[in-house]
């Protein structure tokens, strides 16, 4: 598990030994309010502005973050679980709380994405060995800056007995062996669950409802009984439902044709370009949908757009 962070952590460390604290910190990543502070209204802006069609989602996320970033003594650590279809955008919600928490964002050393099929390939034959490297990644964060984030991607293809293995870093607990994990952020995003998501956004496209009137009652309990009782999920019978270690479960709604081509124009602009209308529509219009009859919802989310847009421009 990232050795590499491992050891730029330590090195720093003793580097920080060796200047005064004040001087290092200025030019150097520490756990410190110039490197590590949340910024509320920035989130809602990024949110409000970068996260298309994800009402359900920024609001849940913005409470949470809010809410916890604001108390200086947390009973334990912030755990969302992020659920939806690929390329709805859990990677992307999720670098923008890290944006808006650290001042290098996504390149902070106190944040850390760990992806199943790349991280823990081989649980059958590894796990122990996962287990301890996990835990020691989490224990060298949380030590170096108790605002850590972790990031577990494709949860829902994470042996279950790995993530039962960190249920205690998310439970209330004052400290575990002298470390205490109250204040740092632990976010799950899987597939999971997407389909029975989808389907609830059709219900409402069908009936004739708006989607800005899905609200969370309509996906959050119908979408924790299904994590819990579909054993693809990864969350089969973990504890971590059974003991309601998860605070906030987020539901991520497929994307629409107009959100495409949001994306599109979002990418052109991201690339210093005058962004394109014709050029956004060109490209949303070749992608897939479903259900293929009414072609709703996009099948890749915006996940391609910017690869494809290279052919479009
Ligand atoms: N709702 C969204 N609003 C704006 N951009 C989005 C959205 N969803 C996806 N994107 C864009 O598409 C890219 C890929 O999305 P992202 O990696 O967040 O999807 P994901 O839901 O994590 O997919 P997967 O389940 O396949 O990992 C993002 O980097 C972002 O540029």
């Amino acid at each position: 598990v990232d050795p590499f962070t491992i050891g730029a952590g330590v090195a720093g460390t003793a580097a920080a030994g060796i200047f005064s604290p004040m001087i290092y910190c200025r030019f150097k990543e520490c756990c410190r309010p110039n490197w590590v502070s949340f910024k509320s209204t920035g989130l809602k802006k990024d949110l409000d502005n970068k996260l298309f069609g994800q009402h359900v989602a920024s609001r849940i996320i913005l409470k949470a973050v809010d809410g916890f970033m604001s108390n200086d003594n947390p009973k334990k650590p912030l755990v969302l679980s992020l659920h939806g279809s690929t390329g709805t955008g859990k990677n992307f919600a999720s670098q923008l709380i890290a944006e808006n928490i650290y001042e290098k964002g996504i390149k902070s050393n106190f944040f850390h994405v760990l992806s199943a099929t790349h991280h823990f390939p081989h649980p059958k034959q590894h796990l122990q060995t996962y287990k301890h490297q996990l835990k020691q990644l989490l224990r060298d964060s949380v030590t170096d800056c108790e605002r850590s984030m972790f990031i577990f991607d494709e949860v829902d293809k994470m042996d279950p007995q790995l993530i039962d293995s960190i249920k205690s870093y998310l439970d209330y607990y004052d400290n575990l062996d002298g470390v205490s994990y109250r204040k740092a952020i632990f976010i799950f995003l899987s597939n999971a669950g997407g389909d029975s998501i989808a389907q609830t956004a059709l219900d409402f496209w069908k009936a004739g409802q708006k989607r800005e009137e899905i609200g969370h009652n309509d996906l959050g309990t119908s979408l924790s009984l299904s994590l819990f009782n579909n054993k693809d999920s990864g969350f089969f019978h973990s504890s971590l439902i059974d003991k309601s270690l998860v605070d906030f479960f987020v539901p991520l709604l497929p994307l629409e044709y107009k959100h495409v081509v949001q994306c599109a124009m979002a990418e052109m602009k991201a690339r210093g370009r005058q962004p394109d209308q014709d050029v956004a529509e060109r490209l949303a219009k070749d992608l897939v949908y479903f259900p293929k009859s009414e072609r709703v919802f996009s099948s890749t989310g915006c996940k391609t757009v910017d690869t494809k847009l290279n052919f479009y421009l």
